[in-house]
């Protein structure tokens, strides 16, 4: 235990159940992965279960809520994040937990952290695993499935997004009513692969995937917080990166329908509503996305980050009281 109070946990004893740090087995057996003859396509519900159950030994709490924090949120290692600010917490190393791929991004945290936001057990990843990191995205998806067996009820997913909409500045907020799964429309999915009923259906409906009166409330709470000009809702891309977009693939998003465009989310999305959990997503706009060839400024992470730093301490206002009333709201069900 640290002298702030936090608990972080180096793993010692624990075995990483076979896996390299590509995500290949190491020791010729199955370990963990449902595999065809070809390729590994997912996680077996008893490895995640497994997963679940060393969080369970160590963490002493039930979390109600996930929170996958964002570029714009706290993903990197820096001062003041969301999950620094939760209140007794157990901060987990990807690397410690047995079945968790490590996360590669620079600087990325890369821990589970458990506590309380609000008065209400949380659990906060902080930096999530990406498709340009080099993982499938069943893999990149697998931890709201072990959020799902650790008793998460609703996830709230964050992301840094550049903004399509030509309304949306630097620093906005837009919920995400809508996704367009771009990677699906080029065949790849979450969840392909063998489907465990135990997870949810083979074929989930995807038309509500964002709660409205989650997003409804929401946008109360932007207002009451002085963000009424700041806050919108739209529809979220997502594109396997890590470049960012050409002019003409920007152009070309706007007239498919995208306000935004990131790099995750979509198929966290999909893997929670698949095992039922509420979904609220929103972007944080760390940048506008450049539709003109004229304009000589590009997109870089640089300031990607620097807009979630400047961004931070109104965004865990605006988290902290939308974890309060799914608390709330569910008490008074
Ligand atoms: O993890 P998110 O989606 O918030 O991060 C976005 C996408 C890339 O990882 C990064 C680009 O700067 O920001
Ligand atoms: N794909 C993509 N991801 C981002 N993350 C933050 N800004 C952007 C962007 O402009 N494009």
């Amino acid at each position: 235990m640290t002298s702030n109070g936090t608990h972080t946990f180096n793993g010692n004893g624990v075995t990483k159940n076979g896996f390299h740090h590509n995500g290949k087995a190491t020791n010729g057996e199955k370990n963990g992965c449902n595999e065809n003859s070809t390729n590994e396509m997912s996680y077996s519900y008893e490895a995640l279960q497994e997963t679940a159950d060393y969080l369970k030994n160590i963490i002493p709490l039930v979390p109600k809520v996930g929170i996958i924090c964002g570029s714009g949120l706290g993903a990197y290692w820096h001062e003041g994040t969301l999950a620094d600010a939760l209140d007794q917490k157990t901060e987990v190393p990807y690397e410690v937990i047995p079945n968790f791929p490590p996360s590669t991004v620079k600087g990325h945290a890369g821990a589970l952290v458990f506590g309380y936001l609000s008065d209400v057990p949380v659990v906060c990843m902080k930096g999530r695993f990406h498709y340009y990191e080099g993982y499938p995205l069943w893999k990149c998806a697998m931890p709201v499935r072990v959020m799902k067996l650790l008793g998460v009820t609703h996830l709230l997913a964050t992301n840094a997004a550049g903004g399509l909409n030509p309304n949306y500045k630097v620093g906005d907020i837009m919920l995400v009513k809508d996704h367009i799964n771009l990677m699906g429309f080029a065949g790849n999915n979450p969840l392909q692969g063998p489907n465990d009923e135990r997870f949810g259906p083979r074929f989930p409906p995807m038309s509500q995937a964002y709660d409205r009166k989650l997003m409804n409330q929401a946008k109360k709470i932007a207002n009451d917080l002085g963000l009424g000009g700041n806050i919108h809702e739209g529809v979220y891309t997502c594109l396997g990166g890590p470049n960012f977009e050409t002019v003409a693939e920007l152009r070309a998003l706007k007239v498919l329908g995208a306000d935004t465009v990131g790099m995750s989310t979509v198929h966290e999305v999909i893997t929670a509503r698949h095992c039922d959990l509420t979904v609220l997503a929103f972007s944080l706009i760390t940048n506008e996305c450049i539709v003109d060839y004229e304009t000589q400024e590009m997109a870089n992470h640089e300031e990607v980050l620097d807009v979630g730093k400047m961004r931070q301490v109104i965004l865990q206002k605006f988290v902290g009281k939308i974890v309060d009333y799914i608390s709330t709201s569910e008490n008074q069900k």
